[in-house]
């Protein structure tokens, strides 16, 4: 494995983004993003509508390649390697893997929904997949509702289940990064409680990165806070920091409401 930049305090960043720029057309949506996300630490994005962090979080497993018109510079490694020239897209996908805004399980069973990407990476034998359905399941902390209903449609379930179902669909396939969009905007107040909890359990073993436009949210599970602002990364630091002493006036700004 080619060496990375090493990080302050010592180990080599998950991913290491240099001078990333994205266009949509004439549309400079991200510029000049510098950022090194660590291993097993939580990061979040904030900022406005239309900042940019889900282009930023797309990015980050080449979902915007399928978009038309899309123009990408500047360099994203993930454990050293470029994610456009040293992998490709397939490999990317299985190892950092995505959970949107709007629960999306598929028409499928709730078995079926989970045992997906393994069976799309050659996994056939009943036993296996028993087994890493049940395991992805339990880690998504919803094993216990569903394990009388494994073979009713997941359509059936409530907001919230599902979204804890899309989340073990994820980590089924053993990702080593999980990129969560707006994960909880959907969800009810225990739902979203039960998603942090288990975002703040699974960062021992996985690398998450958060969109969310709930600070308090941001403020409560994330190791680290970075600021958008049209396109702009304006401040990533500790979360704790960001949200206590902001270095830019913009996100003091941000942060205390007076944005406008
Ligand atoms: N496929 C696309 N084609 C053209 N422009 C796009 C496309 N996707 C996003 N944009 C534009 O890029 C900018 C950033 O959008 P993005 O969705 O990344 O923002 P965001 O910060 O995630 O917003 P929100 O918080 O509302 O989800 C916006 O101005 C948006 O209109």
């Amino acid at each position: 494995m080619e060496e990375g930049k090493l990080i302050e305090n010592g180990g080599m960043p998950k991913f290491d983004i240099t001078d990333l720029n994205l266009h949509y057309g004439t549309f400079h949506a991200l510029k000049g993003i510098n950022m090194k996300i660590r291993k097993n630490e939580i990061t979040a994005f904030i900022g406005p509508s239309g900042c940019g962090k889900s282009t930023f979080l797309k990015t980050l497993n080449r979902m915007n390649d399928l978009v038309d018109n899309v123009k990408i510079e500047g360099g994203v490694k993930l454990d050293g390697k470029d994610i456009f020239k040293e992998m490709d897209a397939i490999t990317l996908r299985h190892r950092v893997g995505m959970v949107f805004q709007q629960p999306n399980p598929f028409p499928k069973s709730v078995y079926d929904n989970v045992a997906y990407g393994p069976r799309i990476f050659g996994i056939h034998r009943k036993a296996e997949l028993d087994e890493i359905v049940e395991r992805s399941l339990r880690q998504a902390a919803i094993w216990d509702e569903l394990k009388d209903r494994l073979n009713k449609s997941a359509l059936g379930l409530s907001g919230g289940q599902q979204q804890r179902l899309c989340m073990a669909r994820t980590l089924a396939v053993e990702p080593e990064v999980i990129l969560m969009d707006e994960p909880t905007s959907a969800l009810d107040p225990i739902s979203t409680s039960k998603i942090e909890d288990l975002a703040m359990e699974l960062k021992e073993k996985y690398t998450i990165v958060i969109v969310t436009h709930n600070m308090q949210q941001a403020a409560r599970i994330s190791d680290r806070t970075a600021f958008f602002l049209l396109g702009e990364m304006v401040e990533f630091n500790e979360t704790g920091k960001v949200f206590s002493m902001p270095k830019d006036k913009r996100t003091e700004d941000y942060i205390s409401g007076r944005f406008g």
